[in-house]
């Protein structure tokens, strides 16, 4: 959790007037720690104190004000330093100001409100940059690929030593994976654990955004460049300057867009709608599909010089039901996390409730996974969910067969129930389908092992 660190001040200053009144100041805020110093170079010799905030006076008896302002930031050049002058000359305050002085203030009635305004919002400043590391350093940790990524098996196994070789260079990745695999969070790792962690990751998911607003989601445009375009725009190439384009669903992109994406790609440069300047991007390309990207070249539906240029490395990511035990591991995973961010305490998950988990087929992955394990976490009234607290989205139960444990016999009858629910009930349609015997059904129909629903 980020919590904020107490206020270090160091002021400088040799009138003993003002240091009695800077200490009634400052000693307002009974969080702020003061240091005082009466000359530049005593507080230089400090800095290493990490001091939050510096107030300086700006003449002082040896160095003068601008001189220990700049050792300063040549220390840290984050540091916030407020000058407080006798002097009026706007010259003075201009020079002070661009070599990164946080503020000026004159010596005058109105000192006491202006320093305090200006210690808030240094403060504030202060407060809100720690933070922004804090996060950045947080999310870099959370997407360590073993700590986001959860599985030991082997099929996944496969998926991180991939991994571990496409953060060593800027290669182009393309994932695919099933719905609910995780493609986007192992982009979001790769992205994480390479070089170009500092810089933004941006998504983009292709089929989410109408065909005719691709372009300029993508490349940006102008004022005016069409109507509608109130104000230039940039695309998500340029937000990505230095750092990843996730380009989800690919597979979605229409072929006249495609050739637009694959100059850039070539080319390394767009141009924004309706602009002429020609801007060079660097932003590493990862996409995703749960097409077979493959089988569409074939079929004319995607490019095949882009299909090579975005296929770079490609990493497979194994549907859920083939990774063996990983279902129990990501289960309790993802059950604990809700538990944390839910305040409920510890909840377990009963063997036979393991098992029911390893039989389903999870067509969703783990995104499926994970609402089921929700739901079970919020229907349990105990400390440890069970079988009967486990419960499968209907839909697909209809057509997955093989997440129970019946005999042959049962899975028969319930196959052709379901082609003669699918085919109107034309039994000799659905003993074609199915290449057994008519009579076979219509023995099942008599038995009432199967039924006629209408
Ligand atoms: N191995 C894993 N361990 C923990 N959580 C996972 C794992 N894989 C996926 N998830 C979680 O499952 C959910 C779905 O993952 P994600 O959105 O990355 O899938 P996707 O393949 O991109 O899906 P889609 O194809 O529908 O866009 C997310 O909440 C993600 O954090």
């Amino acid at each position: 959790m980020y919590t904020e660190e107490p206020v270090k001040i160091f002021a400088v200053e040799d009138d003993p007037t003002y240091v009695k009144f800077l200490r009634y100041v400052l000693e307002l805020n009974p969080d702020n720690e003061l240091r005082f110093f009466s000359s530049g170079k005593e507080c230089i010799e400090h800095l290493h104190e990490k001091p939050t905030i510096i107030t300086l006076d700006y003449t002082l008896p040896d160095i003068s004000g601008e001189e220990v302002l700049k050792k300063i930031k040549n220390y840290d050049s984050s540091l916030p330093v407020i000058i407080i002058s006798g002097q009026e000359e706007v010259k003075t305050a201009v020079q002070l100001l661009k070599l990164g002085a946080y503020d000026y203030i004159i010596k005058d009635e109105d000192t006491k409100d202006k320093l305090i305004n200006s210690i808030n919002n240094a403060r504030k400043n202060v407060s809100l940059v720690n933070e922004i590391a804090y996060l950045k350093k947080e999310i870099s940790e959370k997407y360590e690929f073993g700590k986001s990524i959860i599985g030991n098996s082997k099929s996944i196994k496969k998926v991180f030593s991939l991994l571990e070789k496409a953060v060593k260079t800027n290669i182009t990745v393309s994932i695919t994976g099933e719905t609910g695999t995780g493609k986007e969070l192992v982009a979001k790792a790769i992205h994480y654990n390479s070089e170009k962690k500092k810089n933004p990751f941006i998504a983009v998911n292709i089929a989410a955004i109408p065909n005719e607003l691709i372009e300029s989601e993508l490349f940006g445009h102008e004022k005016g460049a069409f109507t509608g375009a109130m104000a230039r725009r940039l695309g998500k190439f340029e937000e990505a300057q230095g750092g990843t384009i996730f380009l989800d669903e690919i597979g979605e992109m229409d072929l006249n867009l495609q050739s637009k994406l694959l100059r850039v790609l070539q080319e390394k440069e767009i141009t924004r709608i309706g602009g002429n300047s020609v801007i060079k991007v660097d932003a590493r390309v990862i996409v995703a599909t749960h097409r077979n990207l493959a089988e569409e070249v074939k079929n004319g539906k995607f490019r095949e010089d882009l299909y090579y240029r975005l296929l770079g490395l490609p990493v497979n990511l194994p549907a859920l039901r083939d990774r063996d035990n990983d279902i129990v591991i990501i289960a309790r995973y993802l059950l604990d996390q809700f538990c944390n961010e839910n305040q409920l305490g510890k909840i377990s998950i009963s063997k036979s409730a393991q098992e029911k988990l390893l039989k389903y087929p999870w067509p969703g992955n783990v995104r499926e996974l994970k609402s089921v394990i929700e739901l079970a976490a919020v229907l349990t009234s105990g400390d440890e969910i069970t079988e009967a607290e486990i419960n499968f989205n209907s839909v697909v139960k209809e057509n997955n067969f093989a997440y129970e444990d019946l005999t042959l016999k049962e899975y028969n009858h319930r196959i052709i129930q379901h082609f003669l629910e699918k085919y109107d009930n034309n039994v000799i349609k659905v003993a074609n389908k199915l290449d057994i015997g008519k009579s076979t059904i219509y023995r099942y129909l008599k038995e009432k092992e199967v039924e006629i629903v209408r």
